[in-house]
């Protein structure tokens, strides 16, 4: 019984290790990819145009014409590229019924009419195709250390095929993901291709709000007093004008966050539907929302830390230095004010706690930490406590600002003071959020968003396939 065990066992080994594999082209990426499976245990054998040429580094892998090379194996890698796929066509008899794994990528995003894969399905249409490992590359195969993204995006229209070339991918380390039919190839070629497609606007947004603040806060604490006393203030630059900037893009991007959600919600209401389409802009903002907070939250970061140095500047030294001299000399102290202590006091409290939540938000936004929470409590987290943490960073700006903004000096020409141009957007959210959980329009809302039509107008709409999440 034992021995029937053990060899059952050699022999189950044994048929693992002879699953033979063949990869045609034996380029840079055919080459990693077939040494990588000859050394998880497959048996490799290559398709080339000239077998006698190739000097692959290990003598136990084979190198053949494509023809031959077909034959020893049902599943095949095309690592060519794919201008030369036509001579594919003439093989049709050999690779008749074969899986074909399409590994191909191109040099722009959907740079040819139909994807790679399905261009391939086309030229040999008795095979079945497999787009994957189109995300791994050939260095990373080499190296062994894998230290970009292990994920494997599968897809392709028989099931079976799909099944073996996700075993593959899994005996070598790497993770599947099944994205579906052949028509999901476009998606996956264009996949490696983009470079951080959800963090272009986030950034954009960022990097022009962060110009206009810091021109604006420039105008208004140097060339506005410049102008109105004659007095050189360009001192603050450095350090001033970048700290306020700072603070208004943390709480007006934290407030960008929400903004796209309830215009969707206002949206909604008008329209008396969920179903209905929603601007493609919209749309999109709503899926960058937590790159814009995660932003904010940097922004909010620099903000503390540019907080914590103010003390240590010479300016701030010398004007405590003075204050002390002068009162010396006049024999005269300041009294104690309770108020400015409350005042100051509470503005440092809202600010701390508001940032203590903020990184909350970040935390929870982190996906090993989100998989751990059901929707419900993200939802609590991302919304309520995301309100929360608008409402003390927005009071804090508030106290602190107008701690200091005693009363409108007389002008020629007049520019609001720097913490009113940061809470202009906080405040339209706070503003929104507010009408809307007023009773009449929060039962409406909530009845819409059940499902339940308001109006027969909302019929007449299309509907959509927009299901992002308000
Ligand atoms: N390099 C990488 O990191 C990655 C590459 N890929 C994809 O893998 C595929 C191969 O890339 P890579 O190995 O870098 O490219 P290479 O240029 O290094 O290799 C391509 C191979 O294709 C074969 N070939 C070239 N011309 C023809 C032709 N006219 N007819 C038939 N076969 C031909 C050759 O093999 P032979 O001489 O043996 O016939 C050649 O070595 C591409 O589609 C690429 O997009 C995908 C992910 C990452
Ligand atoms: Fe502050």
């Amino acid at each position: 019984m034992e021995k029937d065990q053990a060899s059952f066992a050699m022999n189950v080994s044994s048929y693992v290790k002879k699953e033979s594999v063949c990869v045609f082209g034996t380029g840079n990426f055919g080459r990693s990819l077939g040494h990588r499976m000859f050394q998880c245990g497959y048996s490799v054998v290559f398709g080339s145009r000239n077998p006698e040429q190739s000097s692959l580094c290990h003598k136990e892998i084979e190198v053949l014409s494509h023809a031959e090379a077909a034959q020893r194996s049902d599943i095949i890698i095309i690592a060519i590229h794919r201008d030369h796929y036509k001579f594919l066509g003439k093989l049709a008899e050999e690779l008749q019924g074969k899986i074909l794994v399409d590994v191909s990528n191109n040099l722009k995003i959907n740079q040819y009419p139909e994807s790679n894969a399905e261009y391939l399905a086309e030229l040999v249409p008795g095979a079945k195709v497999v787009k994957a490992f189109n995300t791994i590359s050939a260095w990373a195969l080499q190296s062994g250390t894998l230290d970009t993204s292990r994920q494997v995006f599968l897809c392709g229209d028989d099931k079976e095929s799909k099944q073996r070339v996700m075993n593959i991918s899994r005996t070598l380390g790497l993770t599947p993901l099944d994205h579906g039919s052949l028509v999901a190839a476009r998606e996956i070629e264009n996949y490696p291709l983009q470079l951080f497609p959800m963090w272009k606007f986030p950034l954009y947004l960022s990097g022009a709000l962060f110009i206009f603040y810091f021109i604006y806060f420039s105008l208004r604490s140097i060339i506005y007093p410049y102008v109105n006393k004659n007095t050189d203030r360009t001192f603050v630059l450095a350090l001033s004008v970048f700290n306020h900037s700072f603070s208004g893009m943390a709480v007006t991007l934290l407030a960008l966050v929400y903004l796209p959600g309830l215009i969707a919600a206002i949206l909604q209401l008008y329209r008396g539907t969920k179903y209905s389409r929603i601007p493609n802009w919209l749309d999109h903002w709503m899926l960058c929302r937590k790159q814009l907070g995660l932003i904010a939250l940097a922004f909010a970061f620099l903000h503390v830390m540019y907080g914590l140095a103010l003390p240590g500047r010479y300016s701030g030294k010398w004007y405590l230095a003075n204050r002390v001299i002068e009162q010396i000399i006049s024999n005269k102290t300041d009294p104690f004010l309770t108020s400015n202590v409350w005042n100051f006091d509470s503005a440092l409290t809202l600010g701390i706690l508001g940032f203590f939540l903020f990184i909350l938000l970040g935390i929870t936004s982190l996906p090993s930490v989100s998989n751990m929470v059901n929707w419900r409590e993200f939802r609590f987290v991302q919304s309520k406590l995301g309100y929360l943490t608008l409402v003390l960073c927005t009071a804090h700006i508030l106290v602190f600002g107008g701690r200091k903004f005693v009363k409108p000096p007389e002008l020629i020409w007049y520019l609001p003071p720097t913490y009113v141009i940061s809470l202009i957007i906080p405040f339209v959210v706070l503003v929104l959020k507010f009408i809307l959980v007023m009773p009449c329009f929060d039962r409406s809302l909530k009845q819409i968003q059940q499902g339940k039509e308001r109006n027969s107008l909302s019929k007449k709409v299309q509907l959509g396939n927009n299901n992002t999440e308000v």
